[in-house]
């Protein structure tokens, strides 16, 4: 697919609805007594894995158009597939369904793609085991395919090495039928949409600072769900129009939970126009209508805390650097080696390869803005964030720039680009 520079962005937009979000939607609804409803549900590829999986485990789930309808049959009525369980691209299909599985009085199999048979399973093969789960990697590298053996859980309070809602997910969806409580403590905050969404299903969870409890034994009920806007999915237009001169846009109704609104808050810092209109609230969780106007950046330091809270906007902050006065340094972001791809070394190369002055470290990257950049050949690697990226940063960026695998935006946005046509025209 070939993009090249566009003139100003104008206009207003809705993106889809939340990934994490929508995952959880169907997963929580499975687990709940009665019939869950949710509106505005992400049909990504991602999303539609975790669909797929749970009418394996003997859920049925309606597709109406207008809402998804998940006729949850509580805790204990998953039933065993008769085959193997295909979590397609998606980590958090893979980790949070290995949770719930943990605790079953059956035995499944899963497994996905190329990337997910590369993506880090012992992060939650560690704690599961510590809970009394028999959980395999059936080629013994820590990675899928896996092999659960449901048994009867302990609860355990578990300090993470790594701040991961997927991680955290996984091990309060196992602390649901185990013994006693689990707590997970984390090194900073990350996602906390499995605390919210558990809390309104009837869940015994509760919160105190970088540690989430979960007691057992209380019965999930249905929930009606308004999914909002995926701030992952703004993150693209919110970066377009701060790149090309003259733009002015808004998008409405995103999600901006606090362990997820890391984004607007670095932007701001790099000297961004970002009004925040029109504020809610539902299902708990805060959306507002976002007013992005082109503006003239400044370098930052992006690092700590924050870092969970804009994870997978990171490589767009890494393309919004470029165009920022001065440099910008990225740093404890280790876990961007462990995404869809190397999302440290695909930026460097790719930015790189497109004239910018970027260098890959350790934890993150460096970046020198202000050197004009020109179009060039990006590998995306499939990742859906990687081909989002470039496709906005071409828009600002002279020649063509062609992006190869460019149809993986399927995963999380399947109209991306025909939405982002109709913004710069
Ligand atoms: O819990 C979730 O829904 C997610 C958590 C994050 O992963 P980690 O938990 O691995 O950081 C994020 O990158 C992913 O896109 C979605
Ligand atoms: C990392 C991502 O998703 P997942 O871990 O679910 O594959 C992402 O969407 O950027």
């Amino acid at each position: 697919m070939i993009f090249t520079r566009t003139n100003a962005l104008k206009g207003e937009i809705t993106v889809p609805g939340d990934k994490s979000i929508s995952h959880r939607s169907i997963m929580f609804g499975a687990l709940a007594e009665g019939t869950t409803r949710v509106t505005n549900f992400l049909r990504g590829a991602d999303c539609l894995s975790t669909i797929d999986c749970f009418r394996k485990l003997g859920i049925d789930i309606e597709d109406l158009d207008s809402e998804i309808l998940i006729h949850g049959k509580g805790l204990h009525g998953l039933t065993a597939p008769s085959s193997m369980l295909d979590v397609g691209n998606s980590g958090t299909t893979t980790r949070l369904i290995s949770g719930i599985l943990a605790g079953q009085r059956f035995t499944t199999e899963l497994n996905g793609d190329e990337s997910i048979q590369s993506r880090p399973m012992k992060r939650i093969m560690e704690p599961l085991t510590l809970m009394g789960a028999d959980i395999t990697s059936i080629r013994d590298n820590g990675c899928a395919p896996l092999r659960i053996h449901g048994q009867k859980l302990h609860g355990i309070a578990y300090t993470s090495k790594v701040a991961s809602a997927q991680v955290k997910s996984c091990i309060l969806l196992a602390g649901l039928y185990a013994d006693g409580t689990t707590s997970v403590t984390e090194p900073y905050l990350s996602r906390n949409h499995t605390e919210i969404m558990l809390t309104h299903f009837g869940a015994d969870i509760t919160s105190k600072g970088t540690t989430a409890t979960v007691t057992p034994g209380k019965d999930l009920h249905a929930q009606e769900i308004i999914v909002p806007g995926d701030i992952s999915s703004a993150a693209y237009f919110i970066a377009a129009a701060l790149m090309v001169p003259d733009s002015e846009i808004l998008i409405k109704n995103v999600g901006i939970n606090p362990t997820r609104d890391g984004l607007l808050r670095v932007c701001q810092d790099m000297g961004a126009d970002i009004t925040l209109l029109n504020e809610n609230y539902g299902n708990g969780e805060p959306t507002a209508d976002l007013l992005v106007r082109h503006s003239e950046l400044h370098g930052v330091t992006v690092g700590g805390s924050v870092i969970p809270t804009l994870i997978d906007e990171l490589p767009v902050v890494a393309a919004l650097a470029c165009f920022a006065r001065g440099t910008t340094v990225i740093r404890d972001a280790q876990e961007l080696k462990v995404k869809e791809s190397n999302r440290i070394d695909v930026m460097v190369n790719n930015l790189r390869a497109m004239g910018a002055h970027i260098e890959g470290t350790d934890d993150g990257m460096i970046i020198e803005g202000g050197y004009p950049l020109h179009g060039a050949i990006i590998d995306s690697h499939l990742d859906h964030r990687i081909a989002m990226t470039f496709a906005i940063t071409a828009l600002a960026s002279d020649g063509e720039t062609s992006i190869k695998g460019a149809d993986c935006v399927k995963i999380s946005y399947p109209g991306f680009y025909e939405d982002l046509t109709r913004l710069a025209k």
